[in-house]
Parts: C-alpha cells; sequence; structure tokens
C-alpha cells in the first residue's frame, strides 16, 4: 500500500471562545515527514487530532487520500492511522505481545507477525512475553510505534511520543523512526515542542499560532532566516544553545 497523503480544508474547532484551531488549509504529501512545532495551547494536538477523528471540527475537513475522513466508520479509518502519545496508553495487564496485535485481533484481521514488529522497532523478541511495568519509558514506546504500525498503517502520527524520554534515548527513537519513515515509505507527522528535533528529523516543519499555521518552511530554509518572526525565535533556541556550548569549550581551551 502506497503512502497516505493529506489535506486540511479550512479546519477550525472552537471550544467556547476558544479558537483551537483557526481556518488551517494544508496539503502533505504522501511520503513526507512533518513537524509540526509551536507554543503550548497553540492547537497541535488539536489539529493531530481531527485526521484519526479524535477530535471533530467544528468547520472544514479533512481528506485522507482525497476521502473525507467523516465519510466512513471512524474504526476502520484509525487502522489506517498509527497513532503515539506521550501517555504512551499500552494496556499493562497484557504481555508486550497482545498490546502489539490488540488492533487487528480486535478487527478480526490476521493474527499479526509480532517477532517481525519487534525487529522493526529494534526490540529483541525475548520480551514478547512481558508485562509493560518491566520495560523501561524507551521500550515501551517502541512497542506503542510497532502497535500503532500493527494494522499496516501507512500515515503515522506522533504526538510529542518522545516527550518522556531522555535526551539520549530520545535523539537515538527520533532517528531510528525517521529511518523507519524511509524504509516503510510512510507519511509522518510530528508533534514537538523541539525545534532541533523537528530540524533534525523533518523534510518540512510547521509552525503553530494561536490556531493558525503561521511558517511552513524546510528545515534549510528556516536555518537561513526564513518563515518569520514566530519561526525565527523557535529557531533561535537551539542555535543559541550550541553558540553557548560553542563559548564554553572556547574558554576552557583558552
Ligand atoms: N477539550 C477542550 N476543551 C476546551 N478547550 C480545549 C480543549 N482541548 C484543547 N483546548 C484548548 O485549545 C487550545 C489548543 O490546545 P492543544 O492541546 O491543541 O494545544 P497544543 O499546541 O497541542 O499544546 P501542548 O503543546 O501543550 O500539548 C488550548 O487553548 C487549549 O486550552
Amino acid at each position: 500500500m502506497p503512502a497516505e497523503s493529506l489535506r486540511f480544508d479550512a479546519v477550525s474547532k472552537r471550544y467556547g471562545e476558544t479558537r483551537a484551531v483557526d481556518g488551517v488549509s494544508l496539503t502533505i504529501a504522501a511520503g513526507s515527514f512533518v513537524a509540526l512545532v509551536g507554543a503550548s495551547g497553540s492547537g497541535k494536538s488539536t489539529l493531530l487530532q481531527t485526521i484519526n477523528r479524535l477530535i471533530e471540527p467544528s468547520e472544514g475537513r479533512v481528506l485522507l487520500d482525497g476521502e473525507d475522513v467523516a465519510a466512513g466508520p471512524a474504526p476502520a479509518l484509525r487502522r489506517r492511522i498509527g497513532y503515539v502519545f506521550q501517555g504512551i496508553g499500552l494496556f499493562p495487564h497484557m504481555t508486550v505481545a497482545e498490546n502489539i496485535g490488540i488492533g487487528p485481533r480486535i478487527a478480526g484481521l490476521p493474527a499479526t507477525d509480532v517477532d517481525a514488529l519487534l525487529d522493526l522497532v529494534a526490540l529483541p523478541r525475548a520480551i514478547a512475553d512481558r508485562l509493560p511495568e518491566a520495560l523501561s519509558g524507551g521500550q515501551r514506546q517502541r512497542v506503542a510505534i510497532a502497535r500503532a504500525l500493527a494494522p499496516g498503517a501507512k500515515l503515522l502520527l506522533l504526538d510529542e511520543a518522545f516527550g518522556a524520554l531522555d535526551p539520549v534515548t530520545r535523539d537515538a527513537l527520533g532517528s531510528e523512526i525517521r529511518a523507519l519513515h524511509d524504509r516503510l515509505g510512510l507519511t509522518t507527522i510530528l508533534v514537538t515542542h523541539d525545534m532541533a528535533e523537528a530540524l533534525l528529523l523533518a523534510d518540512r516543519v510547521l509552525v503553530m499560532q494561536a490556531g493558525r499555521i503561521v511558517a511552513d518552511a524546510t528545515p534549510a530554509d528556516l536555518l537561513h532566516g526564513d518563515g518569520g518572526e514566530a519561526a525565527q525565535a523557535l529557531v533561535a533556541v537551539p542555535r543559541d544553545q550550541a553558540e553557548r556550548l560553542r563559548g564554553i569549550a572556547r574558554e576552557q581551551a583558552a
């Protein structure tokens, strides 16, 4: 199955006076890796969840491969879309293998090849019989990714999926997700607070502010100073940190 393309067509979501998402129109090409960044409360998670219908837009529509996501039943839609969020949501009383296989099992699909999925996310096959409590945070996150991909999803939504991990694990898992994206030909949307992560992993970076997309640029363009004020304020953070670290290294060497 080829990667899935996405289109947001004037999508808004209101909660009373709050416009969590405010008239977003946007096309995401099949096979692209898009990062969605922005301050807390800017609407990233709300926009992401309109794709798998955890949130229904107040106005507008979302098209997956040209078809309105609201057209068919939500469970069938969600099987096409891998969704991983910070809270992970593994079932604590089920083994790793049961957690990974639950989606296809509920849908009455053929049993999941758990070993193949564990290989895919670089986990030892021997952990298949463990409960989630017997895993590290990074391992749990990998199981969640394997579960998200188990029904053959070609669209992967990651909502601060690496948020609770230590920086070393987070960096490694980010690179592995990018490699997995390339190898499986996925379309991936990564919500992150971390502009460095967005710049390093994505082909395209979208910046949200007060429910709107205020910048849409490649990492190279952002690093060249494009994208406007809000985007450049976010790019300045890792750049300033890198410069301060270089300054400390220079002082030590002098
Ligand atoms: N169920 C809800 N009821 C009322 N307001 C909501 C609800 N969900 C989100 N909001 C509001 O919508 C806005 C966008 O929230 P959203 O969670 O999409 O932001 P975010 O960019 O993902 O934030 P964070 O980075 O902190 O996760 C916020 O002002 C939030 O308070």
